[in-house]
């Protein structure tokens, strides 16, 4: 009966054990009855166990469902297909051409024609996965993300933006400092403490910088737009407000943002030789201006809570640590680098693409405020349109057209097994730019995210990214970038001068004319 019931259990699996158990001796000694119900269903069993297999047909679907099985325990053992290319450059050359002109749509188009949606290359001598779209967009960017990936960004901006910046850390180091940062800044509730300081700074740089002029100037709008962001950021965190020392905060700035995009060669003439110069040059006007407030919120010249420097320099973090200043230097270079150069772009861009669409700027002028009336955070959140219109801005120009990340263990997506180590790389390029998704990708059309709601799949439209290093800044982004236009709508009026002005994307998007607009100055009677 041994022999029989191991046959069985090996031809039928683990389903047929129950049955023989039942036929264990004991069973056909004690009651008996057991063996009576079973002894039916054992006999039709092994009649069909002895047809299949000397029916030629039944063999083969049985040979062909275990080749199926085994096929897709192999291909689970592959890394994706793709080519590595030459050895360090690899496809270095081809994807940064296109980052940097845009056309990283037809870059990705073209190797998932080739390899299909999952596919791997070789990026800055490390084998790079691109994941596809929206799964592995999904994948990437769900809360999960945490346990099986970490940041990555080439060694070259990671160096730039510092080892103690938010995007260089991962883990628990990471999750503290940004709790710290979220609580003490950026989360919703403290950026509505900011409404009425923002508004206050809008209101001066239109008035000094835009209504200054006569009608019928021309301006580069990304120019200002920059200087805008930039002072009020530093307004916000470190408290500078003298316009002389923000200019030339600003210039070292740009020249070291400069070398995020490029050839990271650190020899004489090359960018980022003068982009690591200028971020020495930072580091030290930061570490003095940091210096300087110790001793004054020591003296009780400076209050604790007067900028973000100030709280940081008073608060601990979840761990009872106060920031170093090495610390403090890489935290604050990176919120002041992710919250100006972008703000000012998507400004920018808004400019020239609401003018695009003559309806889409009769809507956005619409409103119910009286001149001179302050915002409200309950107005703001009310401004769906002008949200929907920054919203289309960023899908047409997101701030990072790649999310980088590194596999911090191995695991399998899409049958594929990608490798501890091995970089992650998803793109909004294919997604909200693919008609599949999304209905005439290439046109400004605003109302889209109401409309096409149900056609729009989530996963689709990211600007922000989403999960643990979701863009901690999106609140007062948003709130920056509705108060800016409510007040700039209502007192300037303007005139694109170069209609389809190319857009490079130097990490971020950058027009290549700085968008020069001819001004008029709206008049209310
Ligand atoms: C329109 C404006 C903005 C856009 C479109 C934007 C977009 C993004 C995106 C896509 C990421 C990467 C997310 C990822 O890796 O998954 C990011 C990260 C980040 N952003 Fe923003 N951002 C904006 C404004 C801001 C502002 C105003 C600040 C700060 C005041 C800021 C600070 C940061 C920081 C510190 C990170 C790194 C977060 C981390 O690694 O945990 N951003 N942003």
């Amino acid at each position: 009966m041994d022999s029989v019931r191991k046959n069985l259990v090996a031809a039928f699996g683990s389903s047929i054990s129950t049955l023989s158990r039942a036929l264990s001796e004991e069973d056909i000694e004690g009651s008996g009855s057991s063996y009576r119900i079973v002894l039916p269903w054992l006999v039709l069993l092994a009649t069909i166990f002895t047809l299949a297999l000397s029916s030629g047909w039944i063999r083969k679907l049985a040979v062909a469902v275990l080749d199926i099985g085994a096929k897709r325990r192999e291909k689970s053992k592959e890394v994706p297909p793709g080519s590595l290319g030459l050895p360090m450059v690899g496809d270095s050359l081809r994807y940064v051409n296109a980052y940097y002109n845009m056309t990283i749509k037809s870059y990705v188009d073209e190797k998932i024609r080739k390899y299909g949606p999952v596919f791997k290359v070789s990026l800055m001598g490390k084998p790079m996965v691109f994941l596809d779209a929206p799964a592995g967009t999904k994948f990437l960017l769900s809360y999960n993300d945490v346990k099986w990936s970490k940041g990555w960004w080439p060694k070259h901006v990671a160096r730039l933006m510092g080892k103690n910046a938010l995007s260089a850390q991962y883990g628990d180091e990471h999750l503290v400092h940004r709790n710290l940062v979220m609580k003490n800044f950026l989360d919703i509730d403290v950026v509505h403490q900011y409404i009425s300081t923002m508004e206050k700074k809008v209101v001066e740089h239109i008035d000094k910088y835009w209504l200054a002029l006569e009608d019928g100037s021309e301006v580069k709008a990304f120019k200002l737009l920059n200087v805008f962001s930039f002072s009020l950021i530093t307004q916000l965190i470190l408290g500078i407000s003298n316009e002389k020392d923000i200019i030339e905060f600003n210039e070292v700035f740009h020249e070291m943002s400069a070398g995020l995009m490029g050839l990271p060669v650190n020899l004489p003439g090359f960018q980022f030789r003068r982009s690591l110069r200028a971020k020495k040059l930072i580091d030290q006007m930061l570490t003095v201006h940091i210096e300087k407030r110790r001793q004054d919120l020591k003296a009780g010249r400076a209050s604790p809570t007067q900028d973000l420097l100030s709280v940081l320099l008073s608060t601990p973090n979840s761990e009872g640590h106060f920031l170093t200043s090495d610390e403090l230097c890489d935290s604050l270079l990176q919120l002041t680098f992710g919250g100006h150069d972008t703000t000012a772009a998507m400004l920018t861009l808004s400019l020239r693409l609401i003018k695009e669409d003559p309806a889409v700027y009769e809507e956005l002028k619409q409103g119910n405020k009286k001149p001179g009336e302050l915002l409200t955070k309950e107005d703001l959140w009310g401004m769906k349109y002008t949200w929907r219109v920054m919203q289309e801005v960023m899908r047409l120009y997101p701030a990072m057209l790649v999310i980088f990340r590194e596999a911090r263990i191995t695991f399998e997506h899409h049958g594929y097994t990608i490798p501890q180590g091995w970089k992650l790389c998803i793109t909004s390029a294919n997604s909200s730019w693919d008609p599949k998704f999304c209905e005439d990708p290439e046109k400004f059309r605003p109302s889209r995210f109401d409309e096409d709601k149900e056609k729009m799949p989530p996963w689709i439209h990211f600007p922000f990214g989403a999960g643990h290093r979701m863009c901690p800044g999106k609140d007062f982004a948003k709130v920056e970038l509705l108060i800016f236009l409510h007040h700039f709508l209502r007192k300037i009026d303007w005139t694109v001068l170069v209609p389809n002005e190319k857009v490079e994307y130097k990490m971020l998007p950058n027009p290549v004319n700085a968008t020069p607009i001819k001004i008029t100055k709206i008049r209310i009677h």
